[in-house]
């Protein structure tokens, strides 16, 4: 069945009985609705009153939660608790039905943690160093499902599957995967009653998109009460969608293509992390990219030589890239044309900041080391 609900505003069968649990719950979710919120067809919360700035949005009790490990585990590990908890308590499984029910099909959403591994689709990167970040992430899903991932026995699927063999069987590989994007992706991190961070399911609040700057909520959890609260961080009028910043590291499209699998074209546009001077996927980057980028003259040309060395490297341009999109009869998925758009926006970033460092160079101070002349000139100078 569809994820997305009809376009009247009408929500989708699934998402009415998500809103009607977590109301009988005891939740708080009185002025938003599920709704698609971009082109594309993408699917988030929208208010449907005015918020004020400090308001509360939406509450979730902890029992409408689920913790599926400590925030520091893989997708894949997390996975693996998440369904032997299914298979532990059928009881409280089935009361979760309508939360299950919400979350995305297999197939629709991807992460590092359940990318297709096929190489001609790895490919589409133009990048080694992102096809193997990918690879190294995905295998692991693959081996903790294998149980020949190197961790304990307990973090990988057939160790726990054992107890459970009949029904285990009934859960395929794909659903594994799934379970280890979800995981990842649809999770918060929060400390649980005894300060262990954890990761955390939360239902409703796990369908709104990440905004970077200007985002106009945060969540934050009630230390007694140990319920969650999505709270406005601004005013937000009737019918405006409802974001919050996951984290300041998908405001560059290399962690959030292979985190998130979405990419963004950003104002002031941003460097992919990778192609930042001594950038790297993961380390966080939360300042724009000006306060990065070098200043001293050498320094400047160093890294415009970086970027206009590895633009010209690429084995397709940006309108090459764009006739690939746009071609008619084209057999691109459209998780391919993901990645495709991810290199264009990647290239044409590069472009930009290529020009206004280029720009920058012709003005800026050299670090350079003093010749002989200036040296004495500055000794003479000195001794008067
Ligand atoms: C926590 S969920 C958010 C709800 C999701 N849109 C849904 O309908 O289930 C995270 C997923 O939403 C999508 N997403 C979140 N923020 C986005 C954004 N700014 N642009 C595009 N997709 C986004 C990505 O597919 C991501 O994996």
């Amino acid at each position: 069945s569809s994820i997305l609900s009809p376009s009247d505003h009408e929500h989708s069968p699934e998402l009415s009985s998500l809103l009607e649990w977590l109301k009988q719950n005891g939740a708080t979710v009185k002025n938003v609705k599920i709704d698609k919120v971009r082109d594309g067809g993408l699917r988030g919360l929208v208010a449907t009153a005015n918020f004020k700035a400090g308001e509360l949005v939406a509450l979730i009790p902890n029992h409408c939660t689920v913790d599926v490990g400590h925030y520091t585990l893989p997708g894949a590990e997390l996975a693996v608790q998440l369904l032997w908890r299914q298979l532990e308590y059928p009881e409280w499984n089935r009361t979760f039905e309508p939360y299950w029910n919400s979350l995305p099909q297999w197939g629709t959403i991807y992460s590092k943690e359940n990318w297709n591994l096929d190489p001609d689709h790895l490919a589409l990167f133009q990048e080694p160093y992102l096809e193997h970040y990918v690879q190294v992430n995905a295998n692991w899903t693959r081996d903790a499902w294998a149980g020949v991932a190197a961790t304990d026995k307990e973090k990988q699927w057939p160790h726990m599957a054992a107890k459970y063999p009949r029904e285990a069987q009934r859960i395929p590989y794909e659903q594994f995967r799934h379970y280890a994007c979800l995981t990842a992706t649809y999770t918060f991190v929060f400390p649980d009653k005894n300060q262990v961070y954890q990761r955390v399911m939360v239902p409703l609040l796990d369908l709104v998109n990440h905004y970077g700057i200007g985002s106009n909520t945060f969540v934050t959890k009630n230390p007694t009460t140990q319920a969650y609260h999505m709270v406005a961080t601004k005013d937000i009028k009737k019918g405006e969608e409802i974001t919050h910043t996951y984290n300041m590291d998908n405001e560059r499209n290399d962690y959030a293509a292979l985190n998130y699998f979405f990419i963004q074209r950003l104002d002031p546009p941003r460097l992919c992390s990778i192609d930042l001077p001594e950038g790297h996927l993961d380390a966080s980057f939360p300042e724009f990219d000006d306060h990065y980028l070098p200043r001293d003259k050498a320094a400047i040309l160093a890294h415009v030589d970086y970027l206009e060395t590895k633009l010209k490297s690429f084995p397709t341009t940006i309108a090459k890239d764009d006739n690939l999109l746009s071609a008619r009869k084209s057999k691109l998925t459209w998780l391919d044309r993901r990645v495709i758009e991810f290199r264009k926006e990647r290239k044409w970033t590069m472009q930009h900041w290529a020009k206004i460092l280029r720009e920058r160079a012709k003005t800026a101070y050299s670090l350079h080391q003093m010749t002989d002349i200036e040296a004495n000139h500055n000794f003479e100078h000195t001794e008067l």
